[in-house]
């Protein structure tokens, strides 16, 4: 099917999606704004469609796909978890069930986000941290929001189904919710690697860890974006990261050393996010879908280049400035030693201070 991107801003943040080359873009355009400003039932009457399309046409043609994506895309935050079914061409492999759950989970998997990570809900006694016993407070609170809205009947999306199929999404949904909790990245990842040499798409177990998988890489594939798409995301994040930090020195907190505006800089935050966290997940999910790598971890070695180099680029700003300050106060100093006789009392006082132990200078000894 040919394709065409399509570039568009929501609330002022550039974005660009793909689509059939006869899509008309105005109404696509309309179609983001639309979403952007739609509220949590609004996703979830949406998703309704998308969900009688999976199930009344299990054998689809390339409309259904368009369908799926016009439908997914709407929430520019999970197409990621759209992208990866697609290109995995995960259809052929899991059921529509199975997708369902994944999509849906994408979609939710943040609902009613407080901007506040788990380290501070349990370390100031939130509210969450105290309903879910300090066990991944924020996702339990995501899922338990999503199935809150679930349970409405006007945004049931799943009222049609078997009492045996909704036990099914239930079950996997805060499953897949709920391994978006970053503490656990380790153990699911490590599983996964477990498996990997004799992954079978038929086995539930492994099934299962794979859908945590690719919840997990939709989650925080930002990088793997064209980067005038990621890099204004990425502001965001870190603006909440110094804002959760800042409110953690102001109560008295342990502050979150990633989230540290005085630890951290835009680049080195990125290249350690891309070495430690997003290439041991992305080669894994590569290695069991090779025709991934051009997707997910070529953008993200060029986003790393680009923020090593953006990193060398600041380091060297900041050693200049150092040295350029160091040199001020060497000048300061000399120039104070060439005018001994005409100090005031008050003077002397002040260089007899800078001299103490923990004093702001020390001229003179320079
Ligand atoms: N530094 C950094 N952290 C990220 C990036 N993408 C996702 N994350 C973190 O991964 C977390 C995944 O769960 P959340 O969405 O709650 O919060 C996310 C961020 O804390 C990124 O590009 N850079
Ligand atoms: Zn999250």
């Amino acid at each position: 099917m040919a394709t065409k991107i399509i570039y568009f801003t929501v609330n002022g943040r550039p974005e660009q999606a793909e689509f059939p080359v006869d899509c008309p873009a105005q109404d696509v355009k309309d179609l983001f704004r639309a979403a952007a400003e739609a509220g949590p039932h609004d996703i979830l009457k949406l998703l309704q469609s998308l969900e009688k399309k999976i199930l009344l046409e299990a054998g689809e043609t390339p409309t259904i796909v368009y369908e799926i994506k016009n439908q997914v895309e709407l929430f520019r935050e999970k197409l990621e978890m759209y992208g990866l079914i697609w290109l995995t061409d995960l259809r052929s492999k899991i059921d529509n069930i199975d997708l369902l759950i994944m999509l849906t989970s994408a979609v939710c998997h943040d609902l009613d986000h407080t901007g506040y990570n788990n380290a501070y809900q349990i370390n100031a006694r939130t509210e969450l941290a105290l309903r879910y016993n300090d066990i991944s407070p924020l996702e339990n609170h995501h899922c338990a929001v999503a199935f809150e809205i679930l349970e409405k009947k006007e945004s049931n999306i799943f009222r049609n189904l078997t009492t045996e199929q909704y036990k099914r999404i239930r079950e996997g949904m805060i499953k897949c919710i709920l391994a978006t909790d970053m503490t656990r990245h380790n153990e699911i990842l490590n599983k996964f690697k477990s498996i990997l040499p004799v992954f079978d798409f038929t086995n539930k177990d492994h099934k299962d860890v794979l859908m945590m998988i690719m919840i997990k890489v939709s989650d925080i594939s930002n990088e793997a974006r064209p980067m005038d798409v990621a890099e204004p995301w990425l502001d965001c994040l870190l603006q909440e990261f110094f804002n959760q930090s800042d409110m953690e020195k102001l109560e008295g907190l342990p502050v979150t050393p990633f989230m540290d505006r005085d630890k951290v800089t835009k680049p080195s935050s990125q290249t350690g996010f891309i070495r430690f966290v997003l290439f041991p997940l992305f080669i894994e999910l590569a290695n069991l879908f090779p025709c991934l790598e051009q997707h997910i971890i070529d953008p993200v070695r060029k986003a790393l280049d680009y923020y090593t180099e953006m990193e060398k680029a600041l380091e060297k700003k900041q050693n200049r400035t150092q040295n350029e300050k160091m040199g001020k106060a060497k000048e300061m100093t000399q120039d104070t030693a060439k005018e001994p006789e005409v100090q005031s009392e008050q003077q002397q006082t002040s260089n007899q201070n800078f001299s103490k132990p923990g004093g702001a200078l020390k001229p003179i000894v320079l």
